[in-house]
């Protein structure tokens, strides 16, 4: 049965931001640290404000860029959320270090979609212990990394493997905006949405956008009607 897919609202930048996110239907908050590149990254004292105003039952991700679990792990308690969105490649340790320095601390990994070998790296990395992947279009290879925020989307066939090959949620992100959403979402079929750019305006979160996101992202359900077509 198909059930159109969850909301995560990313590059959240105040707390005002994210009781929008959640009034508007968000079953997750993305909250965006240090980065090399994007627009999304606030301070971790921010971070950790935010996150302490954040419902239980909604997700609260901390996008990091740092590639030791020694680093993850103190970045963890310093901003207080319940999930981890682990933007680039973990080089030091492994995701069974995480899970037992943070017990009950969702583990995100992002695979950034660049072509056939994105699917051999999701498939690997499904069977290391991380709770969900997320697919996205950065750049790792350029001499100032793009991990995210890119307003770019990928190739989505290549997405769409991904979700059929792994046992695990896949979330779908990458210049998604209420015009392409649907089609997205019909092309990958993602157990999840995360969206940054596609929903702000001069930088701050939309609330129009954000609206016609959501309500695109339910509307993409064949149950409705609307775009029985793609079914
Ligand atoms: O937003 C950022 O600045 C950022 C920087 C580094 C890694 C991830 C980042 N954001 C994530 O990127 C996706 C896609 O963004 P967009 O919708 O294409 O603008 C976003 O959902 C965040 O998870």
């Amino acid at each position: 049965m198909f059930r159109p897919p969850r909301a995560k609202i990313c590059c959240i930048a105040s707390v005002q931001e994210a009781a929008l996110a959640v009034r508007c239907g968000a079953s997750a908050v993305g909250l965006v640290s240090q980065m090399p590149s994007g627009p999304g990254p606030i301070e971790e004292t921010l971070i950790a404000q935010i996150a302490a105003t954040i419902p239980p039952a909604i997700g609260s991700f901390l996008l990091t860029s740092q590639q030791s679990v020694e680093q993850i792990v103190i970045q963890q308690r310093r901003c207080g959320v319940n999930t981890l969105q682990i933007v680039d490649r973990l080089e030091v340790g492994d995701y069974h270090d995480l899970r037992t320095a943070l017990p009950g601390i969702s583990l995100v990994q992002v695979i950034h979609v660049t072509g056939e070998e994105s699917l051999v790296e999701a498939c690997q990395i499904a069977e290391r212990g991380v709770d969900a992947l997320l697919l996205d279009s950065g750049n790792q290879s350029l001499a100032i990394k793009e991990l995210g925020g890119t307003g770019r989307t990928h190739d989505w066939s290549i997405s769409a493997r991904i979700v059929a090959a792994v046992q695990i949620p896949v979330f779908l992100a990458g210049g998604l905006n209420e015009h392409n959403v649907a089609a997205a979402i019909h092309a990958v079929r993602p157990f999840g949405i995360d969206v940054c750019s596609g929903v702000r305006t001069l930088g701050k979160l939309d609330e129009v956008k954000l609206r016609a996101f959501v309500a695109a992202i339910a509307g993409s359900s064949p149950s409705t009607g609307r775009d029985a077509d793609r079914t």
